[in-house]
Protein backbone atom coordinates (compact mmCIF):
# COMPACT_ATOMS: atom_id res chain seq x y z
CA UNK A 1 0.00 0.00 0.00
CA UNK A 2 0.68 3.70 -0.71
CA UNK A 3 1.01 6.79 1.22
CA UNK A 4 -0.54 10.03 0.26
CA UNK A 5 1.23 12.77 -0.11
CA UNK A 6 0.41 16.63 -0.26
CA UNK A 7 2.86 18.89 -1.45
CA UNK A 8 2.31 22.40 -1.27
CA UNK A 9 -0.57 22.43 -2.60
CA UNK A 10 -2.32 25.58 -3.16
CA UNK A 11 -6.05 26.39 -5.12
CA UNK A 12 -7.20 29.36 -6.07
CA UNK A 13 -10.21 30.53 -7.01
CA UNK A 14 -10.08 33.68 -9.34
CA UNK A 15 -9.00 36.55 -6.53
CA UNK A 16 -9.34 33.74 -3.88
CA UNK A 17 -7.16 31.37 -2.17
CA UNK A 18 -9.41 28.39 -1.01
CA UNK A 19 -6.18 26.08 0.17
CA UNK A 20 -2.84 27.96 1.03
CA UNK A 21 0.20 25.77 0.06
CA UNK A 22 -1.19 22.88 2.23
CA UNK A 23 1.40 19.90 2.94
CA UNK A 24 0.27 16.80 4.84
CA UNK A 25 2.11 13.33 4.73
CA UNK A 26 -0.86 10.31 4.93
CA UNK A 27 0.71 6.94 5.89
CA UNK A 28 -0.50 4.04 4.19
CA UNK A 29 -3.56 2.42 6.24
CA UNK A 30 -4.13 5.84 8.24
CA UNK A 31 -7.22 7.39 9.53
CA UNK A 32 -6.94 11.65 8.98
CA UNK A 33 -9.66 13.98 9.58
CA UNK A 34 -9.40 17.56 7.73
CA UNK A 35 -10.95 19.53 10.25
CA UNK A 36 -12.01 23.05 10.33
CA UNK A 37 -14.89 25.57 10.19
CA UNK A 38 -17.02 26.35 7.38
CA UNK A 39 -15.06 28.01 3.80
CA UNK A 40 -11.88 26.83 5.52
CA UNK A 41 -11.16 25.03 2.02
CA UNK A 42 -11.88 21.22 3.32
CA UNK A 43 -13.96 20.07 0.45
CA UNK A 44 -11.54 22.01 -1.72
CA UNK A 45 -8.45 20.41 -0.71
CA UNK A 46 -10.72 16.20 -0.89
CA UNK A 47 -12.04 17.27 -3.89
CA UNK A 48 -8.33 17.74 -5.18
CA UNK A 49 -7.21 14.72 -3.95
CA UNK A 50 -10.42 12.87 -6.13
CA UNK A 51 -9.44 15.03 -9.26
CA UNK A 52 -12.97 16.74 -9.64
CA UNK A 53 -10.65 20.23 -9.24
CA UNK A 54 -7.32 21.07 -10.60
CA UNK A 55 -4.56 22.15 -8.49
CA UNK A 56 -3.00 25.34 -8.45
CA UNK A 57 -0.13 25.10 -7.13
CA UNK A 58 2.14 21.73 -5.68
CA UNK A 59 1.78 18.43 -5.72
CA UNK A 60 -0.52 15.34 -4.67
CA UNK A 61 1.42 11.69 -5.10
CA UNK A 62 -0.28 8.31 -4.12
CA UNK A 63 3.05 6.14 -3.64
CA UNK A 64 5.84 7.41 -6.36
CA UNK A 65 3.16 7.98 -8.81
CA UNK A 66 1.74 11.97 -9.20
CA UNK A 67 -1.70 12.41 -9.11
CA UNK A 68 -1.78 15.96 -9.57
CA UNK A 69 0.58 18.65 -10.14
CA UNK A 70 0.35 22.01 -11.87
CA UNK A 71 1.36 19.86 -15.62
CA UNK A 72 -0.42 17.18 -15.04
CA UNK A 73 -3.55 16.09 -13.64
CA UNK A 74 -4.69 12.42 -13.74
CA UNK A 75 -9.00 12.64 -13.75
CA UNK A 76 -10.60 10.63 -11.17
CA UNK A 77 -11.18 7.18 -12.79
CA UNK A 78 -7.63 6.46 -12.94
CA UNK A 79 -6.72 7.68 -9.08
CA UNK A 80 -7.81 4.16 -7.57
CA UNK A 81 -9.66 6.58 -4.98
CA UNK A 82 -13.46 6.10 -4.19
CA UNK A 83 -15.37 9.17 -2.78
CA UNK A 84 -18.75 9.24 0.33
CA UNK A 85 -20.93 12.45 -0.32
CA UNK A 86 -23.12 13.95 2.52
CA UNK A 87 -26.33 12.58 0.21
CA UNK A 88 -25.24 9.39 -0.55
CA UNK A 89 -26.68 9.36 -3.76
CA UNK A 90 -27.75 5.80 -3.74
CA UNK A 91 -30.19 5.12 -6.84
CA UNK A 92 -33.79 4.43 -5.84
CA UNK A 93 -34.67 1.71 -8.21
CA UNK A 94 -32.13 -0.48 -7.77
CA UNK A 95 -31.48 -2.92 -5.19
CA UNK A 96 -29.06 -2.49 -2.29
CA UNK A 97 -26.67 -5.37 -3.86
CA UNK A 98 -27.29 -3.55 -7.91
CA UNK A 99 -26.03 -0.46 -6.66
CA UNK A 100 -22.91 -1.78 -4.40
CA UNK A 101 -22.34 -3.37 -8.04
CA UNK A 102 -22.56 -0.75 -10.15
CA UNK A 103 -18.72 0.55 -10.49
CA UNK A 104 -18.24 -3.06 -11.16
CA UNK A 105 -20.52 -2.73 -14.18
CA UNK A 106 -18.85 0.14 -14.76
CA UNK A 107 -15.71 -1.40 -15.15
CA UNK A 108 -17.70 -4.39 -17.19
CA UNK A 109 -17.03 -6.80 -14.39
CA UNK A 110 -19.25 -9.64 -14.49
CA UNK A 111 -20.32 -13.26 -13.58
CA UNK A 112 -18.59 -15.03 -10.72
CA UNK A 113 -16.18 -11.98 -9.95
CA UNK A 114 -19.12 -9.87 -9.87
CA UNK A 115 -21.14 -11.39 -7.14
CA UNK A 116 -17.68 -12.26 -5.14
CA UNK A 117 -16.71 -9.18 -4.71
CA UNK A 118 -20.26 -7.29 -4.08
CA UNK A 119 -20.86 -9.75 -1.35
CA UNK A 120 -17.32 -9.05 0.11
CA UNK A 121 -18.28 -5.41 0.23
CA UNK A 122 -21.68 -5.96 1.42
CA UNK A 123 -20.15 -7.98 4.30
CA UNK A 124 -17.45 -5.65 5.08
CA UNK A 125 -20.37 -3.22 6.32
CA UNK A 126 -22.81 -5.67 7.88
CA UNK A 127 -25.62 -5.33 5.21
CA UNK A 128 -25.41 -9.23 3.80
CA UNK A 129 -29.20 -9.55 4.80
CA UNK A 130 -29.99 -6.09 2.82
CA UNK A 131 -28.80 -7.34 -0.26
CA UNK A 132 -32.00 -7.31 -2.30
CA UNK A 133 -34.16 -4.57 -0.21
CA UNK A 134 -34.35 -0.87 -1.96
CA UNK A 135 -32.42 1.83 -0.69
CA UNK A 136 -36.33 3.25 0.10
CA UNK A 137 -36.38 0.37 2.45
CA UNK A 138 -33.19 1.49 4.68
CA UNK A 139 -32.80 3.56 7.41
CA UNK A 140 -30.31 6.72 7.17
CA UNK A 141 -27.51 5.20 8.83
CA UNK A 142 -27.99 1.61 6.69
CA UNK A 143 -27.99 3.98 3.50
CA UNK A 144 -24.94 5.44 4.24
CA UNK A 145 -23.32 1.40 4.40
CA UNK A 146 -24.64 1.21 1.42
CA UNK A 147 -22.58 4.33 -0.18
CA UNK A 148 -19.16 2.64 2.01
CA UNK A 149 -20.02 -0.76 0.55
CA UNK A 150 -20.04 0.70 -3.34
CA UNK A 151 -16.66 3.21 -2.80
CA UNK A 152 -14.81 -0.43 -1.68
CA UNK A 153 -16.34 -2.79 -4.16
CA UNK A 154 -13.68 -1.99 -6.19
CA UNK A 155 -10.39 -1.69 -3.56
CA UNK A 156 -9.45 1.61 -3.61
CA UNK A 157 -6.21 2.57 -1.88
CA UNK A 158 -7.64 5.83 -0.57
CA UNK A 159 -11.52 6.83 0.26
CA UNK A 160 -12.61 9.88 0.74
CA UNK A 161 -15.27 10.85 2.50
CA UNK A 162 -17.34 14.34 2.82
CA UNK A 163 -19.54 15.18 6.06
CA UNK A 164 -20.69 11.82 5.98
CA UNK A 165 -22.41 12.00 9.20
CA UNK A 166 -23.85 15.71 8.71
CA UNK A 167 -27.28 13.87 7.52
CA UNK A 168 -28.00 11.87 10.82
CA UNK A 169 -29.46 12.68 13.85
CA UNK A 170 -27.00 12.98 16.92
CA UNK A 171 -27.82 9.14 18.27
CA UNK A 172 -27.11 7.83 14.69
CA UNK A 173 -24.10 9.80 14.53
CA UNK A 174 -22.77 8.45 17.47
CA UNK A 175 -23.05 4.57 16.24
CA UNK A 176 -22.21 5.32 13.21
CA UNK A 177 -18.82 6.67 14.74
CA UNK A 178 -17.99 3.29 15.54
CA UNK A 179 -19.03 1.51 12.93
CA UNK A 180 -16.36 3.74 11.05
CA UNK A 181 -13.64 2.67 13.25
CA UNK A 182 -14.80 -0.66 12.46
CA UNK A 183 -15.10 -0.37 9.04
CA UNK A 184 -11.69 1.40 8.74
CA UNK A 185 -10.29 -1.51 11.12
CA UNK A 186 -11.66 -4.47 8.91
CA UNK A 187 -10.55 -2.61 5.41
CA UNK A 188 -7.21 -0.57 6.52
CA UNK A 189 -8.17 1.75 3.75
CA UNK A 190 -6.20 4.88 4.16
CA UNK A 191 -9.35 7.08 4.85
CA UNK A 192 -9.19 10.79 4.44
CA UNK A 193 -12.67 12.08 6.27
CA UNK A 194 -13.65 15.97 6.47
CA UNK A 195 -15.48 17.34 9.05
CA UNK A 196 -16.49 20.34 11.14
CA UNK A 197 -17.18 18.43 13.91
CA UNK A 198 -14.00 18.32 16.71
CA UNK A 199 -15.73 15.57 18.52
CA UNK A 200 -16.24 13.69 15.52
CA UNK A 201 -12.67 14.18 14.13
CA UNK A 202 -11.37 12.91 17.94
CA UNK A 203 -13.05 10.33 17.95
CA UNK A 204 -12.25 8.52 14.73
CA UNK A 205 -9.06 9.67 13.20
CA UNK A 206 -5.29 8.88 14.14
CA UNK A 207 -4.59 12.34 13.29
CA UNK A 208 -6.10 15.49 12.39
CA UNK A 209 -5.56 18.66 9.97
CA UNK A 210 -6.55 21.36 11.16
CA UNK A 211 -7.55 24.19 8.56
CA UNK A 212 -8.21 28.12 9.54
CA UNK A 213 -8.37 30.03 5.87
CA UNK A 214 -7.13 27.37 3.74
CA UNK A 215 -3.73 27.09 5.26
CA UNK A 216 -2.86 24.41 8.21
CA UNK A 217 -2.97 24.99 11.95
CA UNK A 218 -1.41 21.97 13.14
CA UNK A 219 -1.29 18.66 12.16
CA UNK A 220 -1.29 15.85 14.88
CA UNK A 221 -2.98 13.35 16.88
CA UNK A 222 -6.34 13.81 18.32
CA UNK A 223 -4.50 13.47 21.98
CA UNK A 224 -1.62 16.25 21.26
CA UNK A 225 -3.97 18.70 19.58
CA UNK A 226 -6.28 18.58 22.97
CA UNK A 227 -2.88 18.37 25.25
CA UNK A 228 -0.95 20.50 23.33
CA UNK A 229 -2.43 22.95 20.69
CA UNK A 230 0.20 25.07 18.66
CA UNK A 231 -2.44 28.17 19.39
CA UNK A 232 -5.39 29.92 21.15
CA UNK A 233 -7.50 29.27 17.83
CA UNK A 234 -6.54 25.90 18.07
CA UNK A 235 -7.06 25.36 21.75
CA UNK A 236 -10.63 26.70 20.96
CA UNK A 237 -11.68 24.64 18.09
CA UNK A 238 -10.31 21.46 20.09
CA UNK A 239 -12.12 20.83 23.51
CA UNK A 240 -12.95 23.29 26.03
CA UNK A 241 -10.36 25.58 28.29
CA UNK A 242 -10.01 28.41 29.73
CA UNK A 243 -7.11 31.22 28.17
CA UNK A 244 -5.43 33.60 30.81
CA UNK A 245 -1.79 35.60 30.99
CA UNK A 246 0.64 34.03 32.83
CA UNK A 247 4.07 35.36 33.50
CA UNK A 248 5.65 32.10 32.86
CA UNK A 249 6.73 29.57 30.64
CA UNK A 250 7.26 29.88 26.97
CA UNK A 251 5.22 28.43 23.94
CA UNK A 252 5.07 24.87 23.61
CA UNK A 253 6.03 24.86 27.66
CA UNK A 254 3.49 22.85 30.19
CA UNK A 255 3.17 24.62 33.36
CA UNK A 256 2.94 22.93 36.38
CA UNK A 257 1.08 24.30 39.34
CA UNK A 258 3.59 26.27 41.46
CA UNK A 259 4.93 28.14 38.05
CA UNK A 260 1.89 28.51 36.93
CA UNK A 261 0.44 29.63 40.56
CA UNK A 262 3.40 32.03 41.04
CA UNK A 263 3.18 33.32 37.42
CA UNK A 264 -0.38 34.53 37.86
CA UNK A 265 -0.04 36.15 40.74
CA UNK A 266 1.88 38.59 39.02
CA UNK A 267 0.69 42.07 38.30
CA UNK A 268 -1.20 42.13 34.86
CA UNK A 269 1.56 44.12 32.78
CA UNK A 270 4.06 41.06 33.59
CA UNK A 271 1.53 38.44 32.17
CA UNK A 272 2.56 38.41 28.61
CA UNK A 273 2.74 34.74 27.66
CA UNK A 274 -0.94 33.50 26.71
CA UNK A 275 -1.63 29.95 27.95
CA UNK A 276 -4.78 27.50 28.14
CA UNK A 277 -6.18 25.80 30.97
CA UNK A 278 -8.36 22.85 30.97
CA UNK A 279 -11.60 22.74 33.06
CA UNK A 280 -10.41 19.13 34.80
CA UNK A 281 -6.92 20.90 35.78
CA UNK A 282 -8.80 23.52 37.86
CA UNK A 283 -9.60 22.42 41.16
CA UNK A 284 -12.08 24.52 43.32
CA UNK A 285 -12.34 25.25 46.96
CA UNK A 286 -15.63 26.44 47.63
CA UNK A 287 -15.12 26.96 51.33
CA UNK A 288 -11.57 27.51 51.52
CA UNK A 289 -11.32 29.06 54.82
CA UNK A 290 -7.41 29.79 54.48
CA UNK A 291 -8.39 31.60 51.26
CA UNK A 292 -5.94 29.46 49.17
CA UNK A 293 -5.23 29.88 45.63
CA UNK A 294 -6.79 32.40 43.45
CA UNK A 295 -9.40 33.92 44.28
CA UNK A 296 -13.12 33.81 42.23
CA UNK A 297 -17.00 34.01 41.98
CA UNK A 298 -19.07 31.44 40.30
CA UNK A 299 -21.26 33.13 37.39
CA UNK A 300 -22.69 30.28 36.09
CA UNK A 301 -23.63 27.03 36.87
CA UNK A 302 -24.47 24.37 34.07
CA UNK A 303 -25.87 20.89 34.92
CA UNK A 304 -23.98 18.22 32.80
CA UNK A 305 -24.97 14.73 34.06
CA UNK A 306 -21.81 13.70 35.25
CA UNK A 307 -21.01 16.97 36.67
CA UNK A 308 -21.34 20.15 36.78
CA UNK A 309 -19.47 23.22 34.68
CA UNK A 310 -18.77 26.43 36.36
CA UNK A 311 -18.44 28.94 35.16
CA UNK A 312 -15.98 31.03 37.45
CA UNK A 313 -14.32 35.28 36.97
CA UNK A 314 -11.54 35.48 38.92
CA UNK A 315 -10.28 38.65 40.21
CA UNK A 316 -7.93 40.23 37.52
CA UNK A 317 -11.48 39.92 35.60
CA UNK A 318 -10.50 36.76 33.63
CA UNK A 319 -12.89 33.97 33.32
CA UNK A 320 -12.24 30.60 33.95
CA UNK A 321 -14.35 26.97 32.99
CA UNK A 322 -14.13 24.34 35.62
CA UNK A 323 -16.10 20.63 36.56
CA UNK A 324 -17.16 20.49 39.98
CA UNK A 325 -19.02 17.36 41.24
CA UNK A 326 -21.81 19.52 42.93
CA UNK A 327 -23.72 22.44 42.29
CA UNK A 328 -22.09 25.61 43.66
CA UNK A 329 -24.46 28.95 44.36
CA UNK A 330 -23.53 31.40 41.82
CA UNK A 331 -22.53 34.54 43.35
CA UNK A 332 -20.23 32.44 45.80
CA UNK A 333 -16.63 33.69 46.57
CA UNK A 334 -14.23 30.20 45.81
CA UNK A 335 -10.52 29.67 46.23
CA UNK A 336 -9.34 27.64 43.07
CA UNK A 337 -5.59 26.18 42.29
CA UNK A 338 -4.94 25.77 38.50
CA UNK A 339 -2.97 22.20 38.45
CA UNK A 340 -1.06 22.68 35.11
CA UNK A 341 -1.52 24.49 32.08
CA UNK A 342 -0.06 24.81 28.44
CA UNK A 343 1.96 27.87 26.75
CA UNK A 344 0.51 28.57 23.69
CA UNK A 345 2.18 30.74 20.89
CA UNK A 346 1.56 34.66 20.55
CA UNK A 347 -1.24 35.42 17.86
CA UNK A 348 0.16 37.58 14.78
N1 LIG B 1 -15.98 26.52 -7.38
C1 LIG B 1 -15.69 27.55 -6.59
N2 LIG B 1 -15.59 28.80 -7.08
C2 LIG B 1 -15.27 29.85 -6.30
N3 LIG B 1 -15.02 29.75 -4.97
C3 LIG B 1 -15.11 28.54 -4.41
C4 LIG B 1 -15.45 27.38 -5.17
N4 LIG B 1 -15.45 26.30 -4.34
C5 LIG B 1 -15.14 26.77 -3.11
N5 LIG B 1 -14.93 28.10 -3.14
C6 LIG B 1 -14.54 28.96 -2.00
O1 LIG B 1 -13.39 28.42 -1.39
C7 LIG B 1 -13.46 28.50 0.03
C8 LIG B 1 -13.32 27.11 0.62
O2 LIG B 1 -14.47 26.36 0.33
P1 LIG B 1 -14.66 24.84 0.78
O3 LIG B 1 -15.98 24.37 0.26
O4 LIG B 1 -13.47 24.07 0.43
O5 LIG B 1 -14.74 25.01 2.36
P2 LIG B 1 -15.14 23.95 3.47
O6 LIG B 1 -14.13 24.09 4.52
O7 LIG B 1 -15.33 22.62 2.86
O8 LIG B 1 -16.53 24.53 3.96
P3 LIG B 1 -17.87 23.78 4.40
O9 LIG B 1 -17.58 23.09 5.70
O10 LIG B 1 -18.84 24.91 4.56
O11 LIG B 1 -18.22 22.83 3.29
C9 LIG B 1 -14.80 29.14 0.33
O12 LIG B 1 -14.58 30.50 0.63
C10 LIG B 1 -15.60 28.97 -0.92
O13 LIG B 1 -16.51 30.02 -1.09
Amino acid sequence: MAGLTIESVSKRFGEQTAVDALSLEIEPGEFVALLGPSGCGKTTMLRMLAGFEAVSAGEIRLGERTLASRERQLPPEQRNMAMVFQSYALWPHMSVADNVGYPLKLRRLGGEAYRHQVAKALAMVELEPYAQRSPQELSGGQRQRVALARCLVTDPDVVLLDEPLANLDRHLRASMELSFRDFHRRTRATLVYVTHDQSEAMALADRIAVMRDGRLAQWATPQTLYRQPRSAWVAGFIGQGSLLNVAAGQPGVRLEEAALMRGLAEVAAERTQPLLVRPEHVTVLPDAPSRQGLQARVEGVTFRGERYELHLRLASGETLLAYHPVALGEGLQVGVILREGWCLERET
